[in-house]
């Protein structure tokens, strides 16, 4: 997008009125391609109940998603009886990493392509910098990978782009060196060199934790108190499942269902649909088992990395190379973005094969601290 001809807020307008409930095309989906919400053309029309099991069509889908949602991880030790599932798992991994390379393996490509240019790096939080836990309360990043990520933004302008509120991925990452867009984008605190404030109605200028200049871009703003108050509805209809955890993450909601037995994911799935029915504005994705309330906005991870880029004076240039890490379904509007433009790579975590539109993968976050690490050194010695 280019941020510079477009003054309109990227706040979509209301579908227009039904007299029928009408289901989004994205909750069907297991991730949305970009653009799929917003065609009217995209409206599936299907009668909604207000109370009552979901529709069997609806509840299909979403459960097939919510499975699909986080696929265990692949055994590395083989038993006996387990043997040809474990084999199975790693001829298809094998298979899979030729379309997806390992960035650790293809490391001299990467640099060679980045040679003269200047890398900016877009890292995700969840299952990239830190490992998936049970308690999202929890999910904390190691003090090596928090070492070696402020090492990393030393020598190249380093972004965090996480579902999480911005508030709460900085207090796990804690550091002032870097660029936080929170809510999937939705929350952004960036560098003042280019006034945000002068491109959009949602930009302003503010101060960080120590009392640096900023922006900060919210185009989801008018949406902060329907956030709130579909976060207190979905803890009181949630309450009496056993395992479930609603995360109000500002702009958006996280229903997370990682501990719920899966007998009661339905009923997971039915709170949720039954929120989306009295909020039209507002649209499902999923997660790693978790289902994300979100607005209904022109706007995810792939603007927010243009829309950083551009705050950087980065985009649109030849000697710029962005390297955007992540695990998420989310992620791939980023991938998307980069790979659409020719402009840099993806690079997808995760250790099970994946339709993606990443250039190259990574297993896990220890691995992501290994290509981070070798950044650093590539740079260190290219600069002797
Ligand atoms: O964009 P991200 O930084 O990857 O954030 C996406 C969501 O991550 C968190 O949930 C995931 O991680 C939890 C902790 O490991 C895990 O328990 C949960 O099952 C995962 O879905 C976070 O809690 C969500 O709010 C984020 O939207």
């Amino acid at each position: 997008m280019d941020l510079k001809s477009n003054h309109t807020s990227p706040v979509l307008t209301d579908p227009p009125p039904s007299s029928q409930s009408r289901l989004r095309v994205t909750s069907l989906l297991t991730y949305s391609p970009p653009g799929a919400v917003f065609s009217p053309g995209l409206f599936l029309t299907i009668p909604r109940k207000k109370s009552g099991i979901l529709d069997d069509v609806r509840a299909c889908s979403w459960l097939d998603a919510m499975k699909s949602s986080s696929p265990p991880h692949r055994k590395i030790a083989k038993d006996v009886n387990n043997e040809n599932a474990s084999s199975d798992a790693d001829v298809a991994y094998r298979i899979w990493m030729v379309k997806f390379p390992s960035a650790l393996k293809s490391f001299e490509q990467i640099t060679n392509f980045a040679k003269g240019k200047r890398i900016a790096l877009f890292l995700d939080y969840d299952g990239t910098l830190s490992p998936i836990v049970d308690n999202p309360d929890c999910a904390f990043m190691s003090d090596a990978m928090r070492a070696t990520v402020k090492k990393v933004a030393k020598y190249f302008p380093t972004a965090i782009i996480s579902g999480r509120s911005r508030d709460k991925v900085y207090e796990f990452v804690g550091l002032t060196e870097l660029y936080y867009a929170g809510s999937h984008g939705m929350d952004i605190m960036g560098p003042v060199k280019q006034s945000i404030s002068e491109y959009h109605a949602n930009g302003f200028s503010s101060t960080d934790k120590e009392g640096k200049d900023v922006n900060l871009f919210q185009p989801a703003a008018e949406f902060l108190p329907m956030i709130d108050k579909v976060y207190r509805s979905l803890v009181e209809s949630t309450k009496a499942i056993e395992g479930a955890n609603v995360e109000n993450n500002k702009f958006c909601v996280s229903v997370h269902y990682r501990n719920v037995d899966e007998k009661s994911w339905a009923m997971v799935a039915q709170c949720v649909d039954d929120i989306l029915k009295d909020y039209p504005r507002l649209r499902l994705t999923h997660g790693r088992k978790v289902l994300e309330v979100r607005p209904v906005i022109n706007w995810d991870k792939g603007k927010a990395v243009t829309f950083l880029l551009e705050s950087l004076g980065l985009n649109d240039c030849d000697d710029v190379l962005p390297i955007y890490v992540g695990d998420d379904r989310t992620d791939e509007d980023a991938f998307k973005v980069l790979r659409e433009g020719n402009r840099g790579y993806g690079i997808l975590v995760s250790n099970v094969p994946k339709e993606s539109n990443a250039f190259y993968s990574l297993k896990d976050p220890a691995e992501v601290m290994e290509f981070l690490k070798s950044l650093v050194f590539w740079k260190n010695s290219s600069a002797l």
